[in-house]
């Protein structure tokens, strides 16, 4: 509990018929019930209620009919106070309240005073409080994907998420995509990014993809680096991001938020929360191909995406269908990874601990790589050196998958990678070999229960910083035998052009957070705390989650 700090106000105000001590100082709105006789009474204990000013969303003054007033029977009814026009004697609060399982939703609390003046002082006071939170967003370029998942995102937007922007004062520039991509070509090229302080996005994984693509890009081309070089590090993007859940997946904003729901998501986003996060830039031979937050899948969730992109109009369903087809064909795949361990890191992939709000591994680590970028500068030291050596495993595998967050989604609430972290400059390298479908499935099925889905003796997985991956078909002629390779892609050949003929292909896709790759050989290095999103991170559940903080008396 924040410590209240020195009183700005402190008046004996109403809520409802009851009186109470409110005060207000520049952390806590504090209001606790009066108890009118010095006698102990058991059944009516000292109610005491208090709320961060940061979590407070807007003050209102009440015009008089909406002051009510207890009839004889409990009920409540509207009354007029007093006629004339400066005579608001109440004003109404509307502040953060949390419910279970991570959700927020905007209550509000109604204050009557004994006099006008008193009541615009106690207006006046919260809302300089408010104005003082230079965090909170004024001006938000929102884009909403019509398409995304059910097809409710301009429902969703104006129902719930609307009404709330312009309750908190928040100013919006709304543009609903026309066709893919159109967010982030309007963010490359033409918005007028200096008019706002955030961009929303109403929609899913994929509309989310295209916005850190507008935006990453265009912070670089501004800022005059080459996002081609995977070698260069890029440039953090300015904007922070808010998600309003409206796709299939939505990990993104699960993972950050707790849950899937809009209200909580604008809720978020009128604070002012920020969490920044990692993005992967992937490239294949030093050229550019895409960035990603979450999941960078080759093997089972790239032929998932690959199945399911044909079974668009099934709407979310699609990757179910297709997870279970693509179970059942059992394709394995082989090749190379490379990666660069990441090294003098707090955490593993097997922690119990998990990344949660103000999480100190991600602090500790961003400290750290920031400290060793300097040291970098100053002694021109070459990263593999600084980071250590790189390790090759060669392998048939189900699934190459990289998690650079946990990806916990409703469909699996801890994720692929539940230890991973959002801003730990790393991703957690998952490797699925070959296997039986016995095996995989038990691999899978851990995804949705408590038990650890890495031990298996099938699976491994290794923090990195940096990887590559390279096909078989691929590798260059020392590493294989060149008479099978040869072989191997003539049958791949044939088994793309037909199908039907049973035979594995030789090769599958990247599923690059819910797009599909165009190269199967890749490097994929981490940039650190690239984006800011309006999130805090997951909270810790409180003891009191369904009810306003109760004071510490
Ligand atoms: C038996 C139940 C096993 C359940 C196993 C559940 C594991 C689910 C892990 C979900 C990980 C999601 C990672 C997020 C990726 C996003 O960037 C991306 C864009 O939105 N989404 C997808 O690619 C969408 C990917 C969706 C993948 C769905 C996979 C479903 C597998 C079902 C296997 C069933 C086997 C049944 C055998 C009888
Ligand atoms: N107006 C539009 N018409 C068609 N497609 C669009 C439009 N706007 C955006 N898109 C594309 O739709 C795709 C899916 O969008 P989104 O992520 O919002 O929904 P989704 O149902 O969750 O899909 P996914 O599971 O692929 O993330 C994205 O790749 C995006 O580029
Ligand atoms: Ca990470």
């Amino acid at each position: 509990m924040e410590r209240p700090g020195r009183l700005l106000l402190l008046s004996e105000l109403r809520v409802r018929n009851s009186a109470y001590d409110v005060s207000l100082s520049r952390s806590l709105l504090t209001w606790k019930r009066r108890i009118s006789s010095p006698v102990y009474h058991p059944f009516r204990p000292s109610v005491c209620h208090s709320v961060s000013v940061s979590e407070i969303i807007s003050v209102r003054e009440e015009e008089e009919e909406n002051i009510c007033k207890r009839r004889d029977d409990g009920s409540w009814k509207k009354i007029k106070e007093r006629e004339g026009k400066d005579c608001r004697q109440a004003f109404t609060v509307l502040y953060v309240e949390r419910c279970p399982q991570h959700r927020w939703r905007c209550a509000e609390v109604t204050f009557t005073c004994s006099e006008a003046a008193l009541c615009q002082r106690w207006v006046n006071s919260i809302r300089e409080q408010l104005s003082a939170i230079t965090s909170r967003p004024k001006q938000l370029l929102v884009y909403i994907n019509p398409y995304s998942g059910k097809r409710q995102g301009k429902r969703i937007y104006e129902q719930k998420v609307a009404p709330l922007f312009a309750q908190a004062g928040v100013s919006t520039h709304v543009i609903a995509t026309e066709h893919a991509d159109y967010a982030r070509d309007h963010l490359r090229t033409e918005a007028e990014l200096k008019k706002f302080d955030g961009v929303v996005c109403v929609g899913g994984d994929g509309m989310f993809s295209e916005i850190i693509h507008g935006l990453i890009w265009r912070t670089q081309i501004d800022g005059g680096v080459d996002p081609n070089c995977a070698d260069e590090a890029l440039l953090p993007c300015s904007l922070r991001i808010g998600i309003i859940p409206a796709g299939s997946t939505d990990c993104i904003c699960f993972a950050t938020v707790g849950t899937n729901d809009p209200v909580t998501s604008a809720l978020h986003i009128i604070v002012g929360d920020s969490q920044p996060m990692d993005v992967c830039s992937v490239h294949h031979n030093n050229i550019f191909l895409r960035y990603s937050v979450s999941l960078l899948g080759y093997g089972f969730y790239g032929d998932v995406l690959t199945d399911s992109e044909r079974k668009r109009w099934m709407g979310p369903a699609r990757y179910d269908l297709s997870g279970v087809k693509m179970f059942l064909t059992h394709h394995y795949y082989e090749g190379a990874v490379s990666y660069l361990p990441a090294r003098g890191i707090m955490g593993t992939p097997r922690d119990a601990a998990r990344c949660r709000s103000g999480c100190v591994v991600c602090q500790h680590n961003g400290k750290q790589l920031s400290e060793k970028a300097e040291r970098y500068e100053m002694d021109e030291a070459s990263e593999s050196e600084s980071e250590g050596e790189w390790r090759t495993i060669r392998g048939k595998f189900l699934a190459i998958n990289a998690a650079s967050m946990s990806c916990a989604c409703p469909r699996s609430p801890k994720g692929l990678s539940p230890a991973a972290h959002l801003s730990d400059g790393t991703t957690d390298l998952i490797l699925v070999r070959k296997c039986s479908r016995f095996d995989f499935l038990r691999h899978l099925l851990r995804h949705t229960s408590k038990d650890d889905q890495f031990d298996l003796n099938f699976v491994e997985v290794h923090r990195v910083r940096r990887f590559c991956f390279t096909p078989r078909h691929c590798q260059s002629d020392s590493d294989l035998d060149l008479r099978e390779n040869g072989k191997h892609q003539i049958f791949s050949q044939i088994c793309r052009d037909h199908p039907a003929c049973g035979c594995a292909p030789a090769y599958s896709s990247w599923n690059c957070d819910g797009e599909i790759l165009t190269h199967t050989a890749i490097d994929v290095r981490v940039q650190s705390n690239l984006i800011r999103l309006f999130a805090r991170g997951i909270e810790e559940p409180t003891v009191f989650e369904d009810l306003t903080s109760p004071c510490a008396i």
